[in-house]
């Protein structure tokens, strides 16, 4: 069986880690071995980057060159591996976050990050190491805030104000224009049963699960 890779992205609160396991036992349900992991993190390494990424106060660039680094070992130690076993990767966040991220909100050079994912993730021969699908939950960031308040401590990134997260979602969209084909883009501001119900359809529409 060939391997399958599956980010999930969107704006902090939007409702990823939510879905997360609900779709990894689907699959584990049909048999598949589920990875499940995160970026930054998912080796010791990653994680430990993740930890001054998340905490530590620092320019765009250094930002962009540690969760490259993290995304680096993360692809070598456990993702090409577990889709070499023909393994289901379901990812909390990928590349398309440093460009939402580093490169719309933060303002990092968008040509720069495409250089770095070339290193990061050629395959050889011009190819790219991408996931199959990316389900963006898009939510309002007003909504994100109002979710979030009533949830968690907020760490560097969600205390940012409402308009850095309008430039990161921005910032998704155009990763969604440059590549239509991976994206499933879902209107995470409804009931958690309908956003379900909204990804279950999305990952069956490509053909992936029956
Ligand atoms: N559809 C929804 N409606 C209302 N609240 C939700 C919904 N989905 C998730 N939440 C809540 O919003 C918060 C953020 O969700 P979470 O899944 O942690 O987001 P993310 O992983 O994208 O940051 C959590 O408290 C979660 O319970
Ligand atoms: C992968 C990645 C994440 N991030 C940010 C987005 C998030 O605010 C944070 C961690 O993501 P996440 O795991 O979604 O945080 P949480 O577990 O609190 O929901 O890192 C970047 O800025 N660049 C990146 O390349």
């Amino acid at each position: 069986m060939s391997g399958l890779f599956i980010s999930f992205e969107g704006i902090d609160g939007a409702g990823k880690s939510t879905h997360i396991d609900a779709l990894a036992q689907a699959f584990r349900a049909q048999g598949r071995v589920v990875t499940l992991s995160r970026e930054p993190g998912g080796t010791p390494l990653a994680e430990k980057l993740r930890g001054l990424v998340l905490n530590e106060a620092m320019d765009a660039m250094t930002e962009a060159l540690l969760v490259f680094a993290a995304r680096r070992d993360h692809v070598q130690q456990v993702i090409l591996p577990a889709l070499a076993r023909g393994e289901v990767v379901l990812c909390d966040r990928f590349t398309d976050a440093t460009f939402a991220y580093q490169g719309g909100g933060r303002g990092f050079d968008l040509q720069t990050l495409g250089v770095l994912e070339q290193w990061v993730q050629g395959t050889g021969e011009g190819a790219l190491l991408q996931p199959q699908l990316t389900i963006w939950f898009d939510l309002p960031p007003s909504v994100a805030a109002q979710r979030l308040a009533s949830a968690r401590v907020p760490d560097k990134f969600e205390s940012q104000p409402q308009a850095f997260f309008e430039k990161v979602a921005q910032g998704y969209a155009q990763r969604l224009a440059a590549d239509p084909q991976r994206f499933a883009r879902i209107n995470a501001d409804q009931t958690t049963d309908a956003v379900w119900r909204d990804v279950a359809q999305a990952v069956k529409g490509k053909g992936l699960l029956p």
